[in-house]
């Protein structure tokens, strides 16, 4: 396949729940408005944007946990709702693998690291010795291969059952990670390593990565391309260089301008700031009519009415 033809494309996708609350009136939440991006094999994406934005829901509709309201999700061109195969919905499955936030969530804590990755390549490396792979894909996630496999979830550091996550999409041999805020609940000091062994699996393994992060600065450090969202619209797209080295869309530069931690900063104390960031969000709240090219790949939002503050 060439590099150029995307393993991911998101069609004007679109997520809309029904709100059904016990009292009061159904209302409708979209979650989503008419999104359309690309993946590159062998590339990451980050999709950037504060909570609320959309992001997961996204995630969700590609591992296949809630179905498009309108547009299509391609896979290798395919549209993943077609595959009524069991076959092609299994191999789908494999080549797709998720990571979540929470690196206890996909680990059962009554199963050592052996059995989780032992099960993985039995049913998806069925040829290889499976000691000799345990050992080898332990050693790729820079796990200790003599210590780790007789251990439980709970006896492993939040970054290194994280790491027992990405060994997981290892065995069953994925092609494609969903890594829906990997790191936000590990402590600081090891969010980096994290970061470098997914940067490391893209290069070495050549595995594509979809980067869900409220946190734009660490998508300069692993993704090729950027995608921001904000209220179910993607606002602004494309290199990351550009799309975070020299931001276009108001909104984008209110959340450069506020780090790494948009939910905090982007309602802080300074008054000024603040007055701003409102305007921003009311402007960038606006459907999105058009995404303009500004240069070669990077697109940002026209909205209805004025959005670039
Ligand atoms: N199952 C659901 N039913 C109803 N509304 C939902 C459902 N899932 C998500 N939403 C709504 O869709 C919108 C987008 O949610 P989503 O979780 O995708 O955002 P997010 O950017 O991932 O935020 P967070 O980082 O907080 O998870 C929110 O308004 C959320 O309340």
């Amino acid at each position: 396949m060439p590099s150029d033809t995307p393993i991911l494309s998101l069609e004007n996708l679109s997520k809309t729940f029904a709100v059904r609350p016990v009292f009061g009136r159904a209302s409708a939440v979209n979650a989503l408005r008419n999104v359309s991006l690309d993946l590159l094999p062998g590339r990451a994406l980050a999709l950037v944007g504060e909570s609320g934005s959309g992001k997961s829901t996204f995630g969700k509709m590609i591992v296949g946990v809630h179905a498009p309201t309108s547009g299509r999700i391609l896979f290798e061109g395919n549209d993943i709702s077609g595959m009524t195969a069991k076959a092609d919905q299994k191999r789908y499955r494999q080549a797709v693998q998720m990571v979540f936030q929470d690196p206890f969530s996909s680990l059962n804590p009554a199963h050592t690291i052996r059995h989780h990755l032992l099960r993985a390549l039995a049913l998806h490396q069925p040829e290889a010795d499976p000691d000799t792979a345990l050992q080898a894909i332990l050693k790729d996630v820079e796990l200790d291969p003599a210590s780790t496999p007789g251990k439980f979830p709970h006896e492993l550091s939040g970054g290194q059952r994280q790491r027992v996550n990405f060994a997981r999409a290892l065995a069953v041999k994925a092609r494609m990670i969903v890594a829906d805020e990997p790191t936000s609940m590990l402590d600081v000091s090891i969010r980096k390593s994290v970061l470098g062994l997914m940067q490391r699996l893209k290069s070495e393994h050549g595995l594509s990565i979809l980067y869900i992060t409220h946190d734009i600065a660490t998508a300069e450090y692993l993704a090729e391309d950027t995608a921001v969202m904000f209220r179910g619209q993607v606002v602004e797209k494309g290199p990351t260089s550009q799309v975070v080295g020299n931001p276009q869309h108001g909104y984008t530069k209110l959340l450069r301008a506020a780090g790494p931690n948009p939910e905090v900063r982007l309602t802080g104390s300074d008054a000024g700031f603040a007055a701003q960031a409102k305007l921003v969000r009311e402007a960038s709240t606006q459907v999105v009519s058009a995404l303009c090219e500004i240069n070669p790949g990077h697109f940002i939002a026209e909205h209805t009415e004025m959005a670039h503050v």
